[in-house]
């Protein structure tokens, strides 16, 4: 029913294609959010595949950290002239995941599209975002977001870049008074941009009125020389994304006009009288924004890394299951389905997550521009949960599909390591992971409170208001929500509980929050699990289809379920809202719907729908001929260019000639 089956592929793969009981189609169209997003998906791929341009003239491995990043920017300002050549938007492109695979490691622009920009039209007013916005669609201007410092990342009330208002001259000053001042971090800082949203503490008539932000050229538009007063430059290799350009900037009482302060919800006035935002985190609002993208962006790199691992595991053989018998495919180890189709569900269960919290985003967003701002601090606890938990679900993920192909899993031509680096870069950016998980237990907390005190409670979080009583023994995807709920329930008021405890010992609340931080953790995470669960069952309710693909999504759905509920036993049996009995039905369960899916899981994958030259990877290319693009990868390593290395000459074989004085 693949609409590839057609094309050539190993005898394992080909096997496996012709198990499939569903319309693989049907699935892409359904991933990709209708027929014709395929469409235009496949478009946009097809304009992609056909550019020379994208060829890396060595594989990037082999290359300097300094043509790394030249490669990259040639590549990303290649893509800026060709949509504009065929008149497509960029962020398009970019969102369509036609764009994966183009780069291989980090985009030195991607900070400008997706945080920079947002930040213009998220945080100044019509009259700025006018002049900045032309500016910016005429490539005058390319810029960062510049928040993070050699000091602070997490706490921004910490930061220490100020914006000093001089009424006199009707400019800000930015200045960095330490070392721990300098701006650390920001995408294409480095040598890429020549403008950025800078984060600063605002000064006005001695008093300081927090971290806003401001509009600042840092290079000059002609001659990309950073300007006096300006020091820039890049801090150095990093763990994966070397070719984002990450950078450092520090001021020296650097001027600007007024005017470059982003004006959408605090002002400063000619005469230096300070306007109010109309909620006091507004400034932060860019973050929202991309917390939310990252849901979406880790479910992407999740795909890719299950495609390699499965399709591997079906091309791969090891060992005897039967004794005497051919050695098996390793897909049909039961340890090895555990440890892919968890994932592939993982998959579903964040496309699901993603799409809720891109609705809950514009959703609110647009309240807030009619001024209602009831609803962002649970906006900020959903965006802020689901970031942290996609993020850390995919990284372990990915980590899991790797381990999953033994050895070739390690070698750079699978593409895990750099699927790796650029998954569990978002744990730690855009607000690390326990920092978040903090934020919304804080949310959690507050509101179960509330409710203590008879409030009603935002929808999210109602089942905070009472003790759920799920059925004994009711096992169904309902039941089962009801049971997590109950679970949740309890963690939180245990939680609270015991907050209270310590606090009547004479220890004070924020001492007694530190103490029970971990317990806070769980709740949050807890708390965000069920979300998702929930939003995964009731989408596939929902789902429109054959019966065969919802047939696939329920299964999934299930295994979502079963999965997360063994791994988190101990608080359902803890609730009393799941019985012993009741998990060892459910781990069988969760057993038998890994022998269920297995045969569809090649299917499955494939509807993802990635390219050999998107997945990048000798392991999860589609015909399966795994090993013989391990070996033609193997003879590109310029350390085989010559059969006997220049090293040898230098350092082996002077020791070779002098030899050992004693015998060991
Ligand atoms: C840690 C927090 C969340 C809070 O810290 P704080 O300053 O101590 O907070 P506070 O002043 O005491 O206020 C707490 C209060 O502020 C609320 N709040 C916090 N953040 C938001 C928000 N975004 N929207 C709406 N409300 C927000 C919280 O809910 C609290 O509210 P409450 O007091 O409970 O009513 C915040 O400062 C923060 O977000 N830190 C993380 C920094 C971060 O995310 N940096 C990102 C840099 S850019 C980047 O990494 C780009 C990567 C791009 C890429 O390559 O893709
Ligand atoms: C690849 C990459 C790209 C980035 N791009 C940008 C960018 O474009 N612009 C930008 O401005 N920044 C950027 N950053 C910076 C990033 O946003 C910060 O690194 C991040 O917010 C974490 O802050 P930190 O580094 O100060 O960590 P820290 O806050 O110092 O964290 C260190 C440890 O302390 C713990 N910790 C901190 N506070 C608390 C707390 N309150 N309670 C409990 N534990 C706590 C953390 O959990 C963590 O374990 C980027 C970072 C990376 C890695």
């Amino acid at each position: 029913m693949s609409s590839h089956e057609t094309r050539p592929c190993v005898p394992d793969l080909k096997k496996e294609r012709l198990k499939c009981d569903f319309n693989v189609e049907e699935l892409t169209n359904l991933i990709d959010g209708g027929k014709e997003k395929t469409a235009l998906r496949r478009k946009l791929r097809s304009v992609i595949s056909s550019e020379s341009a994208y060829i890396d003239p060595i594989p990037p491995e082999y290359m300097s950290h300094e043509d790394q990043f030249s490669n990259e920017l040639r590549k990303t300002c290649h893509t800026a002239m060709l949509m504009n050549k065929q008149n497509i938007d960029i962020k398009t492109l970019q969102l369509s995941k036609a764009y994966i695979g183009v780069l291989k490691d980090g985009d030195p622009l991607w900070v400008h599209y997706h945080v920079f920009i947002p930040s213009i039209t998220g945080q100044s007013d019509p009259e700025q975002q006018k002049i900045w916005m032309e500016k910016i669609r005429t490539w005058k201007i390319f810029g960062t977001y510049a928040q993070t410092e050699l000091g602070h990342g997490t706490f921004l009330r910490g930061l220490e870049t100020t914006a000093t208002y001089d009424r006199e001259t009707r400019e800000f000053i930015l200045n960095s008074p330490t070392i721990t001042a300098t701006k650390w971090w920001p995408g294409g800082l480095g040598h890429t941009v020549n403008f950025a949203a800078v984060m600063a503490q605002l000064y006005v008539g001695g008093k300081c009125y927090g971290p806003h932000m401001f509009m600042v050229q840092l290079r000059d538009e002609n001659t990309h020389e950073s300007l006096p007063g300006v020091t820039l430059g890049e801090i150095g290799p990093r763990f994966g994304l070397n070719t984002n350009g990450n950078g450092f900037l520090r001021f020296d009482h650097y001027r600007i006009p007024r005017r470059n302060m982003l004006m959408k919800h605090a002002q400063v006035l000619e005469d230096g009288t300070y306007v109010k935002p109309s909620h006091s985190k507004l400034s932060y609002g860019t973050m929202v924004r991309v917390r939310v993208g990252i849901v979406r962006d880790t479910c992407i790199q999740l795909q890719q890394a299950v495609t390699i691992a499965t399709r591997y595991s079906a091309v791969r053989h090891q060992s005897e299951l039967i004794p005497g018998e051919p050695e098996p495919q390793i897909l049909d180890y039961q340890t090895q389905q555990f440890k892919i189709l968890p994932q592939i569900s993982s998959v579903f269960a964040l496309f699901f997550a993603a799409n809720s919290v891109i609705d809950a985003y514009y959703s609110v967003t647009a309240q807030m521009d009619l001024g209602d701002m009831s609803l962002l601090p649970e906006l900020h606890a959903l965006s802020s949960g689901l970031k942290a938990l996609s993020a850390s679900d995919a990284s372990r993920g990915v980590e899991i599909c790797r381990l999953s192909c033994g050895g070739h899993g390690y070698l750079a031509s699978s593409n895990f390591p750099r699927l790796y680096t650029q998954t569990t870069c978002a744990i730690t950016y855009e607000g690390e992971n326990t920092v978040l998980w903090l934020q919304v237990a804080r949310y959690i907390i507050k509101s179960y409170r509330s409710a203590q005190n008879g409030n009603n409670l935002k929808h999210s979080v109602s089942y905070l208001s009472k003790q759920p009583r799920p059925v004994r023994g009711d096992l169904s995807n309902n039941g089962l929500l009801e049971a997590f709920k109950a679970a949740v329930f309890k963690l939180v008021s245990d939680t609270e509980g015991r907050i209270q405890r310590v606090c009547a010992k004479g220890q004070n609340y924020h001492m007694a929050w530190n103490q029970c931080s971990l317990q806070l953790l769980k709740c949050a995470e807890a708390h965000t699990r069920f979300y998702v669960c929930e939003q995964f069952v009731r989408k596939v309710e929902m789902a429109k289809g054959t019966e065969n693909v919802k047939k696939i999504l329920k299964n999934l759905c299930r295994l979502y379920l079963t999965h997360h509920v063994s791994v988190n036993s101990g608080d359902f049996l803890k609730s009393g809202s799941l019985s012993q009995n009741d998990i060892a039905v459910l781990e069988e369960e969760m057993c038998s719907l890994l022998e269920v899916l297995r045969p569809q899981a090649v299917s499955i994958v494939d509807a993802f729908d990635f390219d050999d030259g998107q997945l990048n990877s000798c392991l999860g290319c589609w015909d399966g001929d795994v090993y013989q693009r391990l070996y033609d990868e193997a003879l590109k390593s310029p350390l085989n260019k010559t059969d006997v290395p220049e090293a040898y000459y230098k350092y082996l074989r002077p020791l070779m000639q002098v030899g050992l004085k004693s015998s060991l």
